[in-house]
């Protein structure tokens, strides 16, 4: 399982920002080309953005572009100066419908080609960020074999649907959930928005810890003092991890004697519950929290 817990946008014109990849400790970074960047400044933020790449070889995490919409007249140009030096991929913004998603599928396949690289090698993250955008994110989801997650970008979304955004979040809900849910049905994993006060932390805590109940598995993030938060609420906690275990070994005793179902300290212990026990073990075993062998006999028993 590939953490992508965190995702930290970085302006592509800021090199004193740039510089300073390396250290941070989210699990993707994506330099910024789109919306962080002013008009006068997209081609110096292409050329920087491609300088540092290519010098940054021993990458200790995922390293995307967010380049220009493909509707603008500078999303070709990010791509023809950005593939080259080799981002892992491109989270596409104003990802309004599949078709978008498929126009960049074959222009990555184009790359690859000219670059001698595999088919398939840049991955894609589309941004929902339009009524229209959650409304086909169905679609999109299924759009390309290139999709790791789909996105949310509740900034654009609250702009499109012209509506504010609180920080309770409640005009959002609804795009959160459908957006999941098609995440979810594709097998992707699903990145909420940023959290845009980078001095609130506490709310943003309590927005990261609504959105994994709803069923995200990352956060774009603006600002690197927003990571550790981040981790902390999707790392499962001892007590979460300790009934997990707890669950494997009732389950395991039900299937000894014969049955699917147990108790465990006076509640249902069934198949469901095991497979949300073994999401906590996949999950704290990916974090390198425990040493536990979690193999498909364990999870669903013997055939
Ligand atoms: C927010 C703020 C201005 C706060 O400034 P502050 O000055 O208060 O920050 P401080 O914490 O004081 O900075 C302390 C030190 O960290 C350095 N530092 C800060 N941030 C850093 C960073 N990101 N990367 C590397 N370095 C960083 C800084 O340079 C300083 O370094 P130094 O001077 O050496 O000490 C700043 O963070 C920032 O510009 N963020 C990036 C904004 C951005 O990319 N926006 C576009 C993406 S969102 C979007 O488009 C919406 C969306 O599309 C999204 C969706 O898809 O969800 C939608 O529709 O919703
Ligand atoms: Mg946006």
């Amino acid at each position: 399982m590939r953490l992508r817990r965190s995702l930290l946008y970085v302006p592509g014109n800021m090199p004193g920002m740039l510089q300073n990849i390396p250290v941070f400790e989210a699990d993707v970074v994506m330099i910024d080309l789109e919306d962080a960047v002013p008009l006068q400044e997209k081609d110096a933020a292409r050329l920087l953005a491609r300088n540092f790449l290519r010098s940054y070889t021993d990458r200790n995490k995922e390293m995307f572009v967010r380049i220009n919409g493909l509707d603008t007249p500078y999303a070709l140009d990010d791509l023809r100066e950005i593939l080259p030096a080799l981002p892992d991929g491109i989270r596409l913004p104003k990802a309004d419908n599949p078709e978008v998603v498929e126009k960049l599928d074959t222009l990555l396949t184009e790359q690859e080609e000219q670059l001698g690289l595999e088919i398939g090698h840049f991955k894609i993250i589309p941004s929902i960020e339009s009524a229209q955008g959650v409304l086909n994110s169905v679609a999109t989801a299924v759009s390309s074999p290139r999709l790791v997650a789909l996105a949310f970008g509740a900034e654009d979304f609250t702009a499109s649907m012209e509506i504010d955004r609180t920080k309770t979040g409640e005009e959002l809900f609804s795009a959160r959930t459908q957006i999941v849910w098609a995440a979810k049905a594709a097998g992707l994993q699903v990145i909420d928005t940023i959290f845009p006060d980078v001095n609130d932390m506490e709310a943003l805590r309590t927005e990261t810890a609504l959105i994994k109940r709803l069923g995200f598995t990352g956060k774009s993030l603006v600002n690197p003092r927003q990571i550790e938060i981040i981790h902390e609420v999707f790392r499962p906690s001892a007590k979460e991890i300790e009934h997990a275990l707890e669950v494997m070994d009732a389950i395991k005793r039900a299937r000894e004697m014969g049955t699917g179902v147990i108790s465990l300290k006076g509640r249902m212990v069934d198949a469901p519950v095991v497979t949300r026990a073994a999401r906590v073990l996949k999950t704290a075993i990916a974090f390198g929290m425990i040493d536990f062998e979690l193999t498909d006999e364990v999870i669903h028993g013997e055939k």
